[in-house]
């Protein structure tokens, strides 16, 4: 690059539910001064939309039918992460249980991840210094090409208590539950399954703090940039 300009810096981050991509991901991305995009916000947002408009969520051809019809906008400032449906702000309704059961569903219909990659990949391409992008299939289908691709993992008990601590009185075991069958409906869907890429680096967190896992991955982004 002329003048000394630093190439932009494309960082996948994939896991399962609980494993600390978003903390991690958008604590990495301020820290370096890069872009942050959460596509699983972006299947939410889809699944809210498909929710609020009764579509019947156990027909894929339902669902592919109007996969195209919702104008979905991602902020990728790390500080202050959007979400918008159709200019509608649903940051907070993307994160209800109802959606959270339903996401899978949706999530899984290969029209819906045609949609929500070809909008990843403009965010990445329009991330002037480079972007950490955190989801299911990032470093293995959506950004194959990353500078760096790390998949975090947990045990589900660990993953469990970090989320019902943040859904105040929900039950550790429900959630455990609730947990891991999301888990097995998104690895074995046809389509781009969560799944670690073989060049990934992979981070289990059972028994880092979050500032431990946020380090790793920072010196691990370093490195790249260094060439090492
Ligand atoms: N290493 C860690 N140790 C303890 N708590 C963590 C750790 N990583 C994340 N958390 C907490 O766990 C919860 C889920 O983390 P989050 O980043 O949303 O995970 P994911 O995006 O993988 O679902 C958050 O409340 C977060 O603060
Ligand atoms: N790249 C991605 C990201 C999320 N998803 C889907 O979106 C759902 C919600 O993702 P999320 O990252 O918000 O889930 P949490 O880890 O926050 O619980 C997942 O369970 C997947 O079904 C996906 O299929 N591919």
């Amino acid at each position: 690059m002329e003048n000394g300009a630093v190439k932009p810096v494309i960082v996948a981050i994939d896991g399962p539910s609980g494993t600390g991509k978003s903390s991690t991901s958008k604590a990495v991305a301020e820290q370096l001064g890069l872009s942050y995009l959460d596509t699983g916000a972006q299947y939410r947002a889809i699944t809210w939309w498909m929710v609020t408009n009764g579509i019947d969520l156990t027909d894929p051809t339902a669902i592919a039918a109007v996969a195209g019809k919702p104008e979905i906008v991602s902020g990728t400032d790390p500080v202050k992460p959007t979400i918008t449906v159709d200019g509608v702000d649903v940051a907070g309704p993307i994160r209800t249980e109802e959606v959270t059961s339903k996401v899978s569903a949706v999530s899984a219909v290969p029209e819906v991840r045609t949609r929500i990659s070809e909008l990843q990949r403009s965010l990445a391409r329009a991330a002037a210094d480079g972007i950490v992008v955190e989801g299911r299939d990032i470093g293995t289908t959506v950004l194959p090409d990353a500078d760096l691709k790390v998949f975090l993992t947990a045990s589900p008990e660990a993953r469990a208590a970090r989320r019902s601590g943040e859904l105040k009185g929900a039950d550790v075991n429900a959630t455990r539950e609730a947990l891991v069958k999301r888990d097995a409906a998104d690895s074995s869907r046809k389509t781009s399954p969560l799944a670690k890429a073989g060049d990934a680096v992979e981070v289990d967190t059972t028994e880092l703090t979050l500032a431990q896992v946020i380090e790793c991955v920072v010196t691990l982004v370093e490195e790249k940039r260094a060439g090492k």
